[in-house]
């Protein structure tokens, strides 16, 4: 992974981009860290099945770090980048970014590991096929 403060472009493909809503703060008024980890779940997801073609698990999520917090109104992005395939697994790191509320420039608020799993109609792992 790469290190959370010295990466100044996001790394990866858009996959979700969203708007953070006055439903999804805290008691302080900030978003959720649990409402962004959804987002990147959905976001890894997302990717995961074009990967995979056809259904996935989240079998684990790690090294997550929140750096920033995020205010309501933000459009949240989040970019996914596959850096391994497995027999049956996914490993993509999961980056999140808004735009500075002061001068539009953009900020990573977090990013983790999401590793998927590709599974059949009957939760049972399966092969992915690779492509080419
Ligand atoms: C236009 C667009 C359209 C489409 C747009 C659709 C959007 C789509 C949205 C869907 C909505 C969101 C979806 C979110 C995804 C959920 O939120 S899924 C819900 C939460 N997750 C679960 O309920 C999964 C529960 N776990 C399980 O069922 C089982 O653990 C699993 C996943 C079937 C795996 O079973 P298992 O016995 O652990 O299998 P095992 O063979 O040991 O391991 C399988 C692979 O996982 C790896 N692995 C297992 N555990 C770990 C671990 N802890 N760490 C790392 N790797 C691991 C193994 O190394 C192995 O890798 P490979 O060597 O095969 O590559």
């Amino acid at each position: 992974m790469n290190d959370i403060d010295s990466t100044p472009t996001p790394q990866g493909e858009l996959a979700l981009q969203t708007i953070a809503m006055p439903k999804d703060t805290n008691a302080s008024g900030d978003i959720f860290g649990g409402w962004l980890l959804s987002q990147m779940d959905l976001a890894g997801a997302i990717t995961a099945r074009e990967v995979a073609g056809g259904r996935v698990a989240t079998v684990a999520i790690e090294g997550m770090a929140f750096i920033t917090p995020v205010h309501v109104g933000a459009v949240v992005t989040c970019y996914c980048d596959v850096i391994e395939i497995g027999r049956s697994s996914i490993r993509i790191v999961v980056e999140v970014w808004i735009d500075s509320p002061h001068d539009g420039e953009p900020i990573k608020v977090t990013e983790g590991e999401f590793i998927f799993v590709a599974i059949d109609d009957k939760r049972r792992t399966r092969t992915i096929s690779r492509k080419g």
